[in-house]
């Protein structure tokens, strides 16, 4: 028997399903267990070498366990992590974001993008004292009430379009419309938007495959909140430095109201964060009358790891590199379906990408659910046999690291091109 296996055993008795997200026990037939990660690299403790394409869902833009970002934790430890009063650290990372994101003028660090967005649909409520939220179907925005309605990531994985346990009059206040469909948001605005507090959307769809926003979708829907009263939140758990400094919204040029950040501000360590405008933010407690709190807000660790992250994304090609490998594996999987003639659609976004097995383009959650999931299940499997890990469902992304060589994207290719062969 394997080690993970034996391990997925014992875990199973004391852990819900043998994991603690649920996406990990989409790996069949049981998920492998990690020793350690380096650069692009996860290294099992059955003794396998993994191409990494997951990086713990998208925080690890330099790859696992980067120097610069391990010297300046390791040197932080040292002086204890946890006071219960505010550091240094945190006012660094928060004038960084400022600097970046022109839409926050300042910010509050909580512990996942889950609580960032619970905490600014709160105060998106508090501030237009109106109680509806209008999301997509088919974006992920976290475990959080009143966004799990219609929701990607796992819930489209294993089939919870409303999640037990929220309450009906909790669910009834999320209104729910079609990514890049401007005249469905409309028609849901024209009866309700007088209610609504915001809109919220994941500027690229990164929950259900990847999904780029149609142009002009961004532009209108800041559009039609201004004209309605709403605001826009713009949730950029995934985009926030993946895109580039400054996120989408500076890549598609359109401003939020409340942005949410997550993943990458804390350099693979527990994050969140939600940043607006003066007016807005002044509301939050100990300001205004709008509730947050945490413990581990502005953890000291996650702000040292989160700020290392981002200088050296400032200072070094690490965009380049981490955008051009995800550009080549893109046309890759191209190049190799098309030649092995198997129906496919590969969406890109600098650093992301996702394939799907339909004809036609994947613009929403109707067409990208067109997909074959069960051949891409299949080209995960068929891939983790060949040590490339990619997400083991459908309805999240591939990313890719500064820590990925053209050297490594060709070896993935040749892997890709095995496991293609292997489909058919
Ligand atoms: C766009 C988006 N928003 C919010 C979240 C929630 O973040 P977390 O898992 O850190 O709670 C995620 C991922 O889970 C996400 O992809
Ligand atoms: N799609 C999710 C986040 O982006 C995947 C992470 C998880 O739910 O464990």
């Amino acid at each position: 028997m394997s080690e993970s296996r034996r391990l997925y055993e014992e875990a199973q008795r004391v852990l819900v399903g043998g994991v603690n997200s649920p996406v990990r026990a989409a790996i069949k037939p049981y998920p492998f267990f990690v020793r350690e990660g380096k650069g692009p690299y996860l290294f099992t403790v059955d003794g396998n070498r993994l191409i990494d394409y997951v990086l713990g869902y998208g925080p690890l833009i330099l790859g696992h366990a980067p120097e610069p970002v391990t010297r300046r934790v390791m040197d932080y430890v040292s002086r204890g992590w946890l006071y219960g009063v505010p550091t240094e650290i945190e006012v660094l990372l928060a004038k960084k974001i400022a600097d970046h994101f022109p839409s926050i003028r300042r910010i509050r660090f909580v512990n996942s993008g889950g609580e960032a967005v619970s905490t600014a649909i709160r105060l998106a409520r508090g501030y237009t004292k109106r109680k509806k939220i209008l999301k997509f179907e088919g974006c992920y925005h976290g475990a959080v009430d009143y966004v799990l309605v219609k929701a990607g990531s796992a819930a489209a994985h294993f089939g919870v379009p409303l999640s037990a346990g929220v309450p009906e009059d909790v669910a009834k206040l999320t209104l729910v419309a079609r990514y890049n469909d401007l005249d469905s948001v409309e028609r849901v605005m024209r009866s309700e938007g007088n209610d609504v507090a915001a809109i919220i959307v994941e500027p690229i769809m990164a929950n259900y495959g990847v999904i780029p926003p149609k142009d002009g979708f961004l532009r209108g829907l800041r559009e039609i909140a201004d004209r309605y009263g709403a605001l826009l939140i713009l949730d950029e758990v995934v985009t926030g430095y993946r895109i580039g400094l400054g996120g989408a919204q500076r890549y598609y040029g359109v401003s939020a109201d409340i942005t949410t950040l997550g993943k990458i501000i804390g350099g693979g360590f527990p994050v969140g964060a939600v940043g607006a405008r003066d007016e807005i933010m002044d509301l939050l407690s100990p300001r205004g009358p709008v509730f947050n709190a945490g413990t581990f807000n502005g953890h000291p660790i996650s702000m040292v790891a989160g700020l290392a992250t981002i200088e050296v994304l400032e200072t070094t090609n690490a965009y380049e590199n981490a955008i051009n490998t995800s550009r080549r594996l893109a046309e890759g999987f191209n190049d190799i379906f098309s030649r092995l003639d198997i129906d496919h659609v590969v969406n890109w976004a600098p650093t992301m990408l996702q394939v799907f097995f339909t004809k036609g383009e994947v613009v929403d959650h109707e067409t990208a659910s067109k997909s074959n999931t069960k051949l891409y299940l299949r080209l995960h499997e068929e891939l983790l046999k060949r040590g490339v890990f990619i997400a083991p469902s459908q309805f999240e992304a591939m990313f890719t690291s500064s820590s990925h060589t053209n050297g490594i994207i060709e070896e993935t290719l040749r892997q890709v091109e095995d496991s293609a062969k292997a489909l058919r």
